[in-house]
């Protein structure tokens, strides 16, 4: 069984830098499973910042819906994966999957249910997107639930478990 890490926070809170150092602590190849798309301006300059950040020692995997599949399929070739993120990968199957948010979240319950089988150490990226002022429009509000309760159910199937905040990390598992 390999070890899993799950780390949350907010939106440029480090949690993408913090989880990079801790798959560094594993020798290369690292793989780097994205679940983002650059599907503006804005999304391909953030994707660059991550790009430029990450050396030769990493790999990138890039799938927005199969998640869980992708991990399959590449973790023998890496010695650490690293999923970045949750929220995306959720956000896309919330809008693309024709059950919406159950099918988002039997997902996520099927992904968590794997871990006990994986052979190659995971760090797992998401955001903490519930803390605001509730959200006026109902998808909103429908993400907002989906993205807590997908975070709660990786929380409880992980081994280790950090939230940053302004950029320092606090281990909560
Ligand atoms: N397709 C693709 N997406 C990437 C790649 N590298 C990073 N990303 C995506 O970039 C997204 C994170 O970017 P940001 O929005 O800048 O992160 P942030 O939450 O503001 O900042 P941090 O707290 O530092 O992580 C993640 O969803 C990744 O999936 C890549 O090589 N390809």
């Amino acid at each position: 069984m390999s070890r899993v890490v799950l780390v949350t926070g907010g939106a440029r809170s480090g949690k993408s830098r913090f989880a990079e150092g801790l798959a560094e602590k594993y020798a290369p190849l690292r793989g780097y499973l994205a679940t983002g798309e650059a599907g503006d301006t804005e999304m391909t300059q953030r994707i660059a910042r991550h790009q430029g950040r990450r050396g030769p020692e990493w790999q990138t995997v890039e799938e927005p819906l199969r998640v869980a599949e992708a991990i399959r399929a590449h973790e023998a070739r890496f010695n650490v994966m690293l999923l970045d993120c949750v929220t995306l990968w959720i956000s896309n199957l919330l809008f693309r999957c024709p059950g919406g948010a159950a099918e988002a979240l039997a997902q996520v319950e099927s992904f968590a249910g794997g871990f006990g089988s994986l052979t190659t150490p995971l760090v797992i990226v998401t955001n903490e997107v519930g803390m605001g002022i509730v959200p006026e429009h109902p998808i909103s509000r429908s993400f907002r639930d989906l993205a807590g309760e997908a975070n709660e159910i990786i929380a409880a199937a992980a081994d280790e478990v950090y939230v940053t905040i302004s950029g320092l990390p606090l281990r909560l598992k």
